[in-house]
């Protein structure tokens, strides 16, 4: 082996994901990305935020491999979860898109059922994940019994149970009332930091996008393009002291510049 000159370079993990000059065109015609480019590294947080109909949502569909982009390329290196199959990753949509004719405890054994799990060797799983998300003592109420908040933990946990590498939240929290909203950042964080997944998280709030991220990818108007990107200062954990902090409210005016920067003059 051959010494080498020069300062020691750190290794650069691999990105979780990785697209690269990513074009989506459906097949009605419409163009919802125009050579889209964005790397999220391991364990990353990263929010995307843009003007409706940008493409964000595509964005996590093509990720998820729900679309196949038109042109140019998508490349994840995630590890493995535990069982059988490729659902290594998780995804929550805006409707915690529950089943309402099963019990809470049923809705987040659903995907370990659909990896052949039964009811009692899932039960050590879904009992961990519900006490998580602050849910141990609705196990087994109905959906239309839970609020909004409580159903979307239960989306979460969901998605969470598999314990997925990578976790693709599209504006999860949009319908619910500010403290409701608050309080599942907050709790996000907390199971972010627990789990060490990867998150993309697509929000239309420049502040929950603040709060949340490391780092923050700028749409413009379709057909949709990341204008800017932006990394977020801010000490790890944060909380309530976050919110009111100087670092804070500099990256909300930031962000929002850019929002602004990026969304004047149309596509
Ligand atoms: N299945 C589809 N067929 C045809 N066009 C689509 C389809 N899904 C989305 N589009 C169009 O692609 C563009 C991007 O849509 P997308 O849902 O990705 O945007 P978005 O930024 O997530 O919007 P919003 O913030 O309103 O949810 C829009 O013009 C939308 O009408």
């Amino acid at each position: 082996m051959s010494a080498t000159a020069g300062p020691i370079r750190e290794e650069m993990p691999a990105p979780a994901v990785c697209l690269q000059n990513v074009s989506m065109t459906y097949p009605s015609g419409q163009q919802a990305l125009r050579d889209v480019s964005l790397t999220v590294a391991p364990g990353e947080f990263v929010s995307i935020i843009g003007p409706s109909g940008c493409g964000k949502t595509t964005i996590l569909r093509i990720i998820a491999g729900l679309v196949r982009p038109t042109a140019g390329g998508v490349f994840l290196d995630l590890p493995q979860g535990p069982g059988a199959g490729s659902g290594n990753i998780g995804f929550v949509f805006q409707e915690p898109t529950l089943m309402p004719w099963a019990d809470v405890f049923s809705n987040v054994w659903l995907p370990l059922r659909l990896r052949g799990l039964s009811k009692a060797a899932a039960r050590p799983e879904i009992e961990a994940m519900l006490e998580r998300v602050g849910l141990t003592d609705a196990a087994g109420a109905f959906p239309g019994e839970l609020s909004g908040g409580m159903k979307m933990r239960v989306s979460i946990a969901r998605a969470l149970v598999t314990a997925p590498p990578l976790l693709l939240m599209d504006e999860p929290f949009a319908a619910l009332d500010e403290i409701t909203r608050f309080r599942l950042n907050d709790d996000l964080l907390s199971l972010w930091s627990d789990l060490g997944c990867t998150i993309l998280f697509v929000t239309h709030s420049v502040y929950e996008s603040v709060y949340l991220s490391d780092r923050i990818a700028v749409m413009g108007n379709g057909p949709g393009q990341i204008r800017e990107e932006m990394t977020v200062a801010g000490k790890r954990p944060r909380n309530g002291d976050f919110r009111v902090s100087g670092d804070y409210l500099a990256a909300c005016a930031t962000a929002s510049r850019l929002l602004r920067a990026a969304t004047a003059g149309g596509g």
